[in-house]
């Protein structure tokens, strides 16, 4: 993971100190590219000890078309908490978009179906896609997460909002579009669990696994996480650990937590920060 130290250090030191929506102030790049080659292991930090059933339990929560925190906070998932109403909803969010796409006609796209479909049936194709960014879903920024959900919008607009497949020698490659990046405490995340999907996506389609790829927009670290983000350049990446998806279920909907066992994960401390909301 030295490319995301490489990729904090050049944020702190070649960045541009900015305002932002969250009253929180950030320190910004704008556009960055990252690659990881997923048969290299498998991309978790191991600087701070990150929390692998959130990463998990997230990506089986997208996956299910699921937009309620219920299902996060049965199984002791946080990340999300702060964005969603009492009731726990959090609108139009990431599972409504990949799976339940609506069209002016009243019907549903099930954007992931029809990528699994694509990759078996016509594997060299340049628009096997899924896109987040539904603009008729957007909130409205001067408006609270939770005034936005009730105003039948997303609570958060997409981060991490266009994902692209690609295959070749048989092997699968996803690259990832996410437009603002919360470098400490988001991208740690966001890397395992698109690393994640791309396992479970070709493990369905019969195929190996390639590259990630990483492209961010807004790249940014905030404020109040510099101090975290000097410890983390103090530490000396170690082995990458390993996934393995121990079944193989019919259907990308069929996963479970227990299909995913991440060997040889040895990570430093853990780092506390405080999110930006
Ligand atoms: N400012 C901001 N950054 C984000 O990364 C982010 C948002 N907002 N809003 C929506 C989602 C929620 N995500 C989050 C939210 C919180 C943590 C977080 O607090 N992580 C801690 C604790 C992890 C845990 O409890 O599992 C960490 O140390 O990684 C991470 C990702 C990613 N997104
Ligand atoms: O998966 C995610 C989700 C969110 N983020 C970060 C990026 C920004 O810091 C905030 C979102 O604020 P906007 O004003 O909507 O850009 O959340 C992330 O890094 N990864």
């Amino acid at each position: 993971m030295k490319a995301y130290l490489e990729l904090l250090q050049h944020v702190m030191t070649q960045g541009t100190d900015r305002g932002d929506r969250t009253g929180t102030g950030t320190r910004s790049v704008f556009g960055h590219q990252m690659r990881f080659d997923l048969n290299q292991g498998f991309p978790m930090l191991t600087t701070k000890k990150l929390h692998w059933k959130s990463i998990v339990h997230e990506m089986l929560w997208f996956l299910s078309g699921d937009t309620n925190v219920q299902y996060l906070r049965e199984n002791g998932v946080r990340i999300w908490n702060e964005w969603a109403t009492e009731e726990g909803e959090l609108g139009p969010v990431y599972g409504v978009q990949w799976r339940h796409w609506r069209t002016p006609e009243g019907e549903e796209i099930d954007q992931i179906a029809k990528v699994i479909e694509d990759l078996k049936q016509r594997p060299t194709s340049r628009r096997i896609i899924v896109s987040a960014w539904n603009p008729s879903d957007l909130p409205d920024e001067a408006l609270s997460p939770q005034e936005n959900v009730a105003a039948g919008k997303m609570a958060l607009a997409p981060c991490h909002a266009f994902i692209q497949f690609y295959v070749a020698d048989g092997k699968l490659s996803c690259m990832l579009t996410q437009r603002s990046v919360d470098c400490f405490l988001g991208l740690a995340f966001n890397i395992p669990s698109y690393a994640l999907l791309t396992h479970m996506v070709a493990q369905q389609c019969g195929l190996e696994v390639g590259e990630f790829i990483w492209s961010g927009g807004d790249v940014h670290i905030y404020r109040n996480h510099f101090e975290q983000v000097g410890l983390q350049l103090q530490r000396q990446p170690t082995a990458l650990p390993r996934l393995e998806i121990v079944r193989q279920p019919n259907s990308i909907f069929d996963y479970r937590y227990e299909d995913f066992v991440l060997h040889d994960y040895v990570a430093q401390p853990h780092i506390p920060a405080p999110v930006a909301i």
